[in-house]
C-alpha cells in the first residue's frame, strides 16, 4: 500500500487545484462546450470511457453536439466531433493548439517526452519537425521507390509460402521498410532483433501512455516515489520500459555512427542528417528525431494495411472491381510500379477508403492550448486537452454516404476516373493523418508504402474468408484493439496466388531482393 499520508496530501492538493479551477471558469462570462454533468470532485471521471471512447462521444454528440467537454478532476477535456471544429481550432488557430499534454509515466518516467510525438512545442519540437520534414518531403520518399517495391513484393511472396502468418509478414515488410529508411538496417530475417526490440519499445508506448492507465497521471506528485517504495509497481515497469527504449535508440544511433565512420554506411536518413549538421550539439536532436520517425512510422503503416487486408476479406466485388483496374493497366507480366499510379484511380481511392473507413488513430493525439480561447460562444480554458473524433469525421453521414460501407466508389466522380474534392478534408480525401503543426510528418511515407503494398497483394494474391472445416466461409471480427494506434483483432483469412504467372513473379522477385 502506498503511503495514506502520501495519498491524502496529493488529493488535498488535487481538491484545491479543483476548487481554484472551479473558481477561475465560473468568472468567466462564457459558457464550457456542453457535456455530461460532472460530480464534486472528480468531474466526469466515472462517466469517462476506458475503451472505445470514439463510439461514446459519438453516442454524448447526439445529445451535446459537435463541441462537447468534460472534466477530469479538473482538467477539462475538449471533445470535438467534427471536422470544421478540428480544422478552424487545430489547423487554424494552430499557434494555440500545439502542446502536446504533459504525460508524467509514458512521457517523463518511460522518456517518450524525447520524441517528437509528446515533446513540447519549442525549439526542440521546431527542430525535430524540420528534420523529419526535410527528410520525409513528397520528394526525398521518391528515393526509396526501389526498397519499397522490391519489399512489398517479398511480402506478397511470403504470404503465398505462410499465408497463416499472413500480419507477421506485414509487419516484417512495414519493419524492414521503416528501419532501411531511417537507419539503413537491413532486415533480412523473421524475427530480426532491431524488429523485436521495436515491438517490446511500441508496446511499452500504448501501455505506458494509455489514459486513465496509471495514477501517477492524475496525481503527478506520485513521480517522486521511489521504486522500492510498497506499491510503487508503476517505477518498476517504467524503468524497464526506459531501459528497452533507450537501449533501442542508443544502438541504432551508435551502429549508423560506427558504419558513417568505417564508410560502409547505406545512406539513409539519419546519415543524411549527420552530414549535413554544423555543430555536434544537433547531434542528440538528431538522435531523438530518426527514433521519432523509427517509432511514429511502424505501427500506423501495419495498422492501416491490416485494415486493407480486413476490408479486402470482407469485400470481394471491391477486390475484383480493383483487380480489374491493375490487370488492365499492368498486365500480366509485370508487376505494379509507382509509374502506373496515375493510371489507377480505383486503387488510389481504395487507399483513401482504407484510412477513412477504420482510421488507425481513432481520437488523433491529444492536442492542448496554449492559452484561453473562444469558440462558437465557448470559453476553451487554457490547458484544455483536445481531443478530435478523427472517427466520426471520417463516418459523418452528410459527407461519406453510408459511412460504414467500404465503397472506394465515394472518392471518384461517375466518371470513375476523376477524384471527387470533399469538403472541409486534405488530399488523402479524410482526417487520418491528424491537424495543425502535429500533422502527421510521415504521411508521404506512409502513402507510398500503402499504395505499393496494396498494389502489388491486388495485382498477385486473392484474400477472401477462411472456410472451417464443414466449408461454411467464417465472418472475421471486425473489433479493433483499443489504443492510441488501433488495429483490427487478429482473425483467420484465405490467401492464394491469383495465378501460377503472379506466383511466378513474386517467386522471382523473392529470390532477387
Ligand atoms: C498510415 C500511416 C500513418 C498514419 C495514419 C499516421 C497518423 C498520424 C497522426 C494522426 C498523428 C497525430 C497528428 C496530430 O497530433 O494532429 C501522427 C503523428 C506523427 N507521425 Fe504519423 N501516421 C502514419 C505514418 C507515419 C510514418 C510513416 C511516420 C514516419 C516515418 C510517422 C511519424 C509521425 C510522427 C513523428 C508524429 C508526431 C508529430 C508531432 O507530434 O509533431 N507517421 N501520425
Amino acid at each position: 500500500m502506498l503511503d495514506l499520508t502520501l495519498i491524502a496530501s496529493v488529493l488535498g492538493g488535487a481538491f484545491i487545484v479543483y476548487l481554484f479551477r472551479q473558481w477561475s471558469s465560473s468568472r468567466h462570462s462564457l459558457p464550457l462546450p456542453p457535456g455530461p454533468k460532472p460530480l464534486p470532485l472528480i468531474g466526469n471521471v466515472h462517466q469517462f470511457p476506458a475503451e472505445n471512447e470514439h463510439f461514446v462521444f459519438e453516442e454524448w454528440g447526439k445529445t451535446y453536439g459537435d463541441i462537447m467537454s468534460v472534466n477530469l478532476l479538473g482538467k477539462t477535456v475538449v471533445i470535438l466531433n467534427s471536422a470544421k471544429a478540428a480544422i478552424d481550432l487545430l489547423d487554424k488557430r494552430s499557434d494555440i493548439y500545439s502542446e502536446r499534454p504533459y504525460l508524467p509515466m509514458g512521457g517523463e518516467l518511460v522518456g517518450w517526452d524525447h520524441t517528437l510525438a509528446l515533446v513540447s512545442s519549442g525549439d526542440r519540437f521546431r527542430q525535430m519537425r524540420k528534420y523529419i520534414a526535410q527528410a520525409l518531403s513528397v520528394r526525398a520518399v521518391k528515393d526509396y521507390r526501389r526498397f519499397q517495391t522490391n519489399e512489398a513484393r517479398a511480402s506478397c511472396a511470403r504470404q503465398l509460402i505462410t499465408p497463416e502468418n499472413f500480419i507477421d509478414h506485414i509487419r516484417r515488410t512495414v519493419n524492414a521498410l521503416i528501419l532501411s529508411v531511417i537507419y539503413g538496417y537491413p532486415v533480412s530475417k523473421d524475427n530480426d532483433p532491431l524488429v523485436v526490440l521495436a515491438e517490446q519499445v511500441l508496446d511499452g508506448f500504448s501501455a505506458s501512455t494509455l489514459p486513465g492507465a496509471f495514477l501517477v497521471d492524475v496525481f503527478p506528485l506520485l513521480k517522486h516515489v521511489p521504486a522500492w517504495f510498497p506499491g510503487a509497481g508503476f517505477q518498476r515497469k517504467a524503468a524497464h520500459w526506459r531501459q528497452l527504449l533507450l537501449s533501442m535508440v542508443d544502438s541504432t544511433f551508435t551502429m549508423i555512427k560506427k558504419d558513417i565512420a568505417a564508410g560502409t554506411q547505406t545512406p539513409c536518413l539519419t546519415s543524411r542528417l549527420l552530414d549535413t549538421m554544423s555543430d555536434t550539439s544537433e547531434e542528440e536532436t538528431i538522435k531523438w528525431a530518426a527514433a521519432s520517425a523509427h517509432t511514429g512510422g511502424a505501427d500506423t503503416s501495419v495498422s492501416a494495411l491490416m485494415t486493407f487486408y480486413l476490408a479486402m476479406t470482407l469485400n470481394p466485388a471491391v477486390q475484383q472491381k480493383a483487380q480489374a483496374e491493375i490487370d488492365a493497366v499492368v498486365g500480366n507480366g509485370r508487376l505494379p510500379e509507382f509509374e502506373d499510379r496515375e493510371n489507377l484511380p480505383y486503387t488510389n481511392a481504395l487507399l483513401k477508403e482504407v484510412l477513412r473507413w477504420k482510421p488507425v488513430t481513432h481520437l488523433n493525439l491529444p492536442h492542448v492550448s496554449k492559452r484561453d480561447d473562444v469558440y462558437e460562444g465557448y470559453h476553451i480554458p487554457k490547458g484544455s486537452i483536445i481531443l478530435a473524433n478523427i472517427w466520426v469525421m471520417n463516418n459523418d453521414p452528410s459527407i461519406f454516404k453510408d459511412p460504414r460501407v467500404f465503397r472506394p466508389e465515394r472518392f471518384l466522380e461517375a466518371d470513375g476516373k476523376t477524384p471527387v474534392a470533399i469538403p472541409n478534408t486534405r488530399e488523402w480525401s479524410s482526417h487520418a493523418f491528424g491537424f495543425g503543426r502535429r500533422l502527421c510528418p510521415g504521411q508521404s511515407l506512409a502513402d507510398e508504402t500503402l499504395f505499393m503494398n496494396i498494389a502489388t497483394t491486388l495485382a498477385t494474391l486473392n484474400i477472401s474468408k477462411a472456410l472451417n472445416e464443414k466449408g461454411v466461409p467464417i465472418e472475421p471480427s471486425t473489433d479493433y484493439v483499443p489504443g492510441v494506434i488501433s488495429r483490427p483483432k487478429p482473425w483467420v483469412c484465405k490467401i492464394e496466388a491469383r495465378s501460377s504467372a503472379a506466383a511466378d513473379l513474386l517467386k522471382h522477385a523473392l529470390e532477387t531482393v
